[in-house]
C-alpha cells in the first residue's frame, strides 16, 4: 500500500507536493523521438501528446501498457428517495451482479481493449445519508472508502481506468461539480438515465438544497459533504495511482465530478489524469473546461461504469504502437526528417 495519510481529509488536501511528479526528462526524450518518426511532425496529433504524458508519468521514454486495470466502484445513495432517477436504487447491486457476470458494456470494453475488470462494491445495503439533510458521509466514512479505493489499485499495472455505478450519481455529480465550480444548478444538472421534466426539476431542487446546506464546504470537505463512497473510492485510486506514478483514464461527467474535489484541493492531484470522453451529459463540457481538461473522445456517450475510459485505452494502445514501433526518418532511409 501507499504511505498516503488517510488519516484526515486535511492532512489528505495538504499531500499533493509530496506526491510524484512528471518526469521531464522522460518526456522531452518521448517528444524528441515523435520528431525523428516517418511522419510529418505533429501530424499524429493527440496520438503524440499522448504517448509523451505516458512517458512522463511512467518515468520510461518508450512506455507500455503491459497491464491495464479497470476499476468500477459501486455505491447507494441517500438522495435516491426525492425521486432523482427514473431508476430504483435496487438496480445498483443488481447491476454489480451483471458486472460480475460479464453481462454490462463495461465487461465487453473492457476485453476488447485489454483491460482486467474488477468491480469494488461499497456498502450497497448502507446509502449515504441525504446530502439535503446531513453530510452523505462522516469525515471518517469518507476516508474508510477513500483507502478502499486505494487499496484497490495494483501499483504494478501501467495504467488505471476507473468507473463507477450507482444510481442517483448524476444528481450526485451535479452537485459536486456545482461545489467545485459554482454557477447555479441548473447549469449541472442533465436528464442522467433519462429523467423527464419533473424528475429534471427535482433533481435541480435537490442539488440547490444540498448546496445551501453545505454551503461552507471547499475542497476534500465537498466529497464527504456531497458525495458518495464511490466518488470517495474514485478519489483514493487516484490518488494511490498517483504514488505508483501510473497515468489514470477518468470516464465521464460521474467519474470527472468524483476527482473535481481533489481538484479544488489542489489541481496538481489530478495532473496524471485524463478525462477519456465528454459525456453527453451537459454539465460535463462546463466541468472539463473548469479543470482544465480537453477530453479524448466524443462519442454521444452518457453510460458510465468506465465505458469510456476504456475505449480510450485502445487510443492510448495505440498511440504507443505508434510511438515505439514506427521507424525514424533515419532508420527508413526517408527523406527530409
Ligand atoms: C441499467 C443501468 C446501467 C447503468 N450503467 C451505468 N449507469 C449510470 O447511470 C447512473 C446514473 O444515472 P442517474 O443519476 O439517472 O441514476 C449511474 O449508476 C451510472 O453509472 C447505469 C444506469 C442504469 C439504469
Ligand atoms: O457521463 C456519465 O458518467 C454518465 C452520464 C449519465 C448517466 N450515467 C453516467
Amino acid at each position: 500500500m501507499t504511505d498516503l495519510p488517510f488519516d484526515s481529509l486535511a492532512a489528505l488536501a495538504d499531500s499533493a507536493p509530496t506526491l510524484p511528479g512528471f518526469d521531464d526528462g522522460a518526456a522531452d526524450a518521448a517528444r524528441a523521438r515523435q520528431d525523428t518518426l516517418t511522419k510529418p511532425p505533429g501530424s499524429l496529433g493527440r496520438l503524440e501528446e499522448l504517448a509523451i504524458f505516458m512517458a512522463g508519468w511512467r518515468g520510461d521514454p518508450r512506455p507500455h501498457v503491459f497491464d491495464a486495470q479497470a476499476l468500477v466502484f459501486a455505491g447507494n445513495h441517500g438522495i435516491t428517495a426525492r425521486g432523482v432517477s427514473p431508476f430504483p436504487p435496487e438496480v445498483t447491486a443488481q447491476m454489480v451482479a451483471n458486472f460480475e457476470r460479464g453481462g454490462a458494456a463495461i465487461n465487453q470494453l473492457c476485453r476488447h481493449a485489454g483491460a482486467r475488470l474488477s468491480v469494488v462494491p461499497l456498502e450497497l445495503d448502507r446509502p449515504t445519508a441525504d446530502f439535503t439533510e446531513a453530510p452523505a458521509m462522516t469525515e471518517a466514512e469518507c476516508l474508510d472508502a477513500m483507502r478502499t479505493g486505494a487499496e484497490a489499485v495494483d501499483p504494478k499495472c501501467d495504467v488505471l481506468i476507473l468507473g463507477e455505478m450507482g444510481i442517483g450519481n448524476s444528481t450526485v455529480s451535479a452537485a459536486l461539480a456545482c461545489a467545485v465550480c459554482g454557477g447555479p444548478a441548473v447549469d449541472w444538472v442533465g436528464r442522467g438515465t433519462g429523467a423527464d421534466d419533473a424528475g429534471v426539476a427535482r433533481k435541480i431542487a435537490t442539488v440547490e438544497a444540498g448546496l445551501s446546506r453545505h454551503a461552507d464546504a471547499t475542497g476534500l470537505a465537498i466529497l464527504a459533504a456531497l458525495g458518495g463512497r464511490e466518488q470517495a473510492a474514485i478519489c483514493g485510486a487516484i490518488l494511490a495511482a498517483r504514488v505508483a506514478r501510473i497515468p489514470v483514464l477518468l470516464d465521464g461527467f460521474i467519474c470527472t465530478a468524483a476527482a473535481a474535489p481533489l481538484f479544488a484541493a489542489d489541481p496538481a492531484f489530478l495532473a496524471h489524469a485524463r478525462v477519456a470522453h465528454v459525456s453527453r451529459e451537459p454539465g460535463h463540457a462546463r466541468l472539463c473546461a473548469a479543470i482544465g481538461q480537453d477530453p479524448l473522445l466524443d462519442l454521444g456517450m452518457a453510460l458510465g461504469e468506465g465505458t469510456g475510459a476504456a475505449l480510450a485505452l485502445s487510443l492510448l494502445r495505440a498511440a504507443l504502437e505508434c510511438h515505439n514501433g514506427m521507424a525514424t526518418f533515419a532508420e527508413a532511409g526517408v527523406a527530409g526528417g
